[in-house]
């Protein structure tokens, strides 16, 4: 049901607002892309991508969100969707969804930072629920198992040659010490036969030597190209220049690590496996008819009484 012109006709102004709000959003907070391209994920492996994330906690339920895998994402990431809705409502009321608006901006913002072009279909409807306690066992953590970590993904229906291409996301962003402290402070969890490139760590022990009273403290995902999305991330694993302990053991997995050679030799290689898996997360699983509402407001359902 999901179709590339769904708003042609209802709102025809919808991609232009949309476009012009990131650019804007993008410049005045440099972090914006990296944010929405988190949020965009962690909304749709969490039943598919329809804005649950999204809804506010209230004094009777915490939304996901609130989940404590969730609270690091960016208010900047936040802050888009709602400028775009904002716009879009006064434009054409009532008409185009936040799953969509989330999937849209999130497209855009990959390609402003150098990323490939990729294709969304729009017509999701928003969630009629929102709740902390479905998020867990359906994202991935840095110190899982290889094992765990492709078992989570594959129960979203992505196999590994996705998830792969996925985590290249990576090549953006940042990670906060507690991330991967144990990996830099105490050398439990070194699994490859290359470990992490010694001045590289102690970089980071330095970075992050005072992490559990300023737990701002964060590093860039991929050091040598932080800001531009490009396959840096997986010549990085290569070399030791991983940074969360997933991100190292998917260079030296059997299962993974010609994956991670190829997308490393081969950008355009990279880009197309990314926009397609891209693809797939965006429309795997999507509401559509009566399974949920377009959304008046991103952070609330319509029957919200206050
Ligand atoms: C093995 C799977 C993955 C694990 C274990 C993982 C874990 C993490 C962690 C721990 C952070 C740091 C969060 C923080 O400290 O604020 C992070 C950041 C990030 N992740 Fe992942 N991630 C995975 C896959 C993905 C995928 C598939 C995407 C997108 C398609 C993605 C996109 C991002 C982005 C863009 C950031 C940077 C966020 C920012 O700078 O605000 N990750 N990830
Ligand atoms: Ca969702
Ligand atoms: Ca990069």
């Amino acid at each position: 049901n999901l179709s590339s012109d769904y708003y042609t006709k209802t709102c025809p102004e919808f991609e232009e607002t949309l476009v012009q709000i990131v650019t804007d959003k993008q410049i005045a907070a440099p972090t914006t892309a990296v944010g929405t391209l988190r949020l965009f994920f962690h909304d749709c492996m969490v039943d598919g991508c329809d804005a649950s994330i999204l809804v506010a906690s209230t004094p009777r339920k915490t939304s996901e969100r609130d989940a404590d895998i969730n609270r690091s994402l960016p208010g900047d990431a936040f802050d888009v969707i709602t400028r775009i809705k904002t716009a879009v409502e006064l434009k054409c009321p009532n008409i185009v969804s936040c799953s969509d608006i989330l999937v849209g901006a999130t497209r855009s913002l990959i390609s402003m930072v150098g990323g490939p072009r990729v294709n969304v279909k729009f017509g999701r409807k928003d969630s009629l629920v929102s709740d902390m306690n479905r998020v867990e066992g359906k994202l991935a953590r840095p110190n899982m198992t290889m094992d765990h970590i492709i078992s989570i993904f594959e129960s979203s229906g992505l196999t590994v040659q996705e998830m792969v291409a996925l985590v290249g996301a990576h090549t953006i962003g940042f990670s906060h010490c507690k991330e991967f402290a144990s990996r830099i402070f105490n050398k439990s969890d070194q699994n490859g036969p290359v470990e992490m490139n010694p001045k590289y760590a102690a970089e980071l022990r330095k970075l992050c030597a005072n992490y559990t009273n300023d737990e701002q403290m964060s590093a860039f995902n991929d050091v040598f190209t932080p800001g531009k999305f490009d396959n840096m991330y997986y010549k990085n694993l290569k070399h030791g220049y991983g940074l969360l302990q997933s991100d190292h053991a998917i260079a030296f997995d059997n299962r993974t690590r010609s994956l991670v050679d190829l997308y490393a030799e081969d950008e355009t290689a990279f880009f197309d496996a990314f926009a397609k898996a891209m693809e797939k997360v965006s429309e795997k699983n999507v509401k559509t008819g009566k399974l949920g509402e377009v959304r008046r407001r991103c952070d609330q359902y319509n029957d919200y009484k206050g």
